[in-house]
């Protein structure tokens, strides 16, 4: 079982540590809701990549998805531990910029990247395109040439195989938005395209079969069948991929129930059978690029809130309601996600009960959890929720006008702000006056 949902660590007072700080020392200082990350978690993921690949002999790329969880800091930690980038816009771009990531190590994915977009990454020199579709490719082809330029891309292409996951986080099926599909032979018209643009240099292909993976046979499978398209299009177009990239998506613990892959045997499935289908077709060993999100950053993250108001309906449900909710995390909304989640601020008690953890915004599908066994709780209780790292901050919003939370980055005995909390003034910055101020 994964780090995040084994015993949590508690000090003499049972009160919640995160790295080796107190819990209720943070909330104190930091106020909820906020997001805590435990650095030394992310560390350590992001070395697990990094050491799979370097055991495999395999030239190699880990390149974080920021969309997990973008800031200044975290570009900055990804690039303490030796990771390429993957951002998905302007403003994940951005952010690399303000936090002086190398942009040569910068990969840059999406489905509808815009002009100015694709203008902005050229300019700032980053290291690759994911093209994603033939749109894409006219506008690069375009900005290329508007700015005397030329660049590396690499194809997204669809294999056509679905992850067993939510339908959506899944994105390698036939019915996707994006990708070059193989079937239809949109695949091959990309490379061909690719191949014919001057300021192009097509490095080689990528897919992203789904997001939380637990099995390593669907990336193994779209391995097998992009080798049998390779092989066609190294015959009739003479092109032989450099790098391979497997996307991300590897599966991490919500609760007890999640049984995650190792970093390692996704790591040594994808290189083994990239290493099998090169054999088989007698191709050059391509490198091997993964982007993961969630498994870099999802166990290290927990959110801080504090219980408010309850509401106890006899024989239904004993709702409490905590002071964040589908502004700070969306995933149970979205996608019926569960989290596990304790007292931070005393141990468990036998006498339990189960609680429906409610958000504070006006919806009624506002619950972070249904049936949460907790010690009879009071107001002003403080509520960890685990495994929050990836998508939750990432996600937010200003739903009901709520700023968004404070994220604090804790690291063995030091904690430091990351994130301010949005004040009230944030929320108005871009607001402008219907003519004069009331009063
Ligand atoms: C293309 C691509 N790469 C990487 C990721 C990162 O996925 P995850 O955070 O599940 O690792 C995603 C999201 O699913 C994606 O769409
Ligand atoms: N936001 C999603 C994952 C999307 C992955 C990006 N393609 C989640 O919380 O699980």
């Amino acid at each position: 079982m994964s780090m995040s949902v084994m015993t949590k660590k508690r000090n003499e007072q049972g009160h919640l540590m995160i790295g080796n700080i107190d819990a209720v020392r943070l909330a104190e200082q930091y106020q909820t809701p906020m997001f805590a990350y435990d650095v030394g978690m992310i560390r350590q993921k992001a070395r697990a990549f990094k050491n799979a690949f370097a055991q495999t002999g395999i030239d190699h790329q880990v390149a974080y998805a920021s969309k997990a969880f973008s800031c200044i800091a975290m570009v900055q930690l990804a690039h303490e531990e030796g990771l390429s980038l993957d951002v998905v816009s302007g403003g994940e771009l951005y952010t690399a910029i303000q936090a002086g990531f190398p942009m040569e190590n910068v990969h840059f994915n999406g489905n509808n990247k815009s002009r100015q977009e694709i203008r902005e990454a050229l300019q700032a020199g980053i290291g690759c395109f994911v093209v994603d579709n033939f749109h894409e490719l006219a506008l690069l082809e375009a900005e290329c040439n508007n700015l005397q330029t030329q660049t590396s891309i690499i194809l997204r292409i669809t294999p056509g195989i679905e992850g067993t996951t939510h339908s959506y986080i899944s994105t390698g099926g036939e019915d996707s938005k994006f990708g070059f599909d193989l079937f239809t032979g949109q695949a091959e018209a990309a490379v061909v395209q690719s191949l014919s643009v001057s300021s192009i240099r097509l490095q080689g292909l990528h897919f992203h079969i789904g997001s939380q993976l637990f099995e390593t046979s669907v990336l193994t499978e779209a391995i097998a069948t992009l080798y049998r398209h390779i092989e066609h299009w190294r015959a009739s177009h003479g092109f032989i991929p450099e790098v391979i990239n497997a996307g991300g998506g590897f599966g991490i613990s919500y609760t007890k129930h999640d049984e995650p892959l190792e970093p390692k045997t996704f790591v040594e499935a994808i290189v083994h059978s990239i290493r099998e289908e090169s054999d088989r077709y007698h191709l050059p060993l391509p490198e091997v690029w993964v982007e993961p999100g969630r498994s870099i950053v999802g166990e290290a993250g927990t959110t801080l809130y504090t219980l408010g108001s309850q509401k106890e309906i006899e024989h239904v449900r004993h709702y409490v309601s905590v002071d964040g909710g589908m502004t700070d995390n969306i995933r149970p909304a979205l996608y019926g996600a569960r989290y596990e989640a304790e007292l931070a601020n005393r141990v468990k008690k036998q006498e339990e009960k189960a609680y429906a953890i409610a958000g504070k915004a006006c919806e009624s599908g506002d619950m972070l959890m249904y049936d949460l066994p907790l010690p009879m709780v009071e107001s002003g209780d403080l509520l960890a929720v685990f495994s929050t790292g990836a998508y939750g901050y990432a996600m937010a919003s200003n739903y009901n006008r709520l700023p968004r939370p404070s994220v604090v980055f804790i690291e063995n005995d030091a904690h430091q702000l990351v994130v301010e909390r949005e004040s009230y003034a944030d929320l108005v910055r871009n607001d402008r006056f219907l003519g004069k101020k009331i009063k």
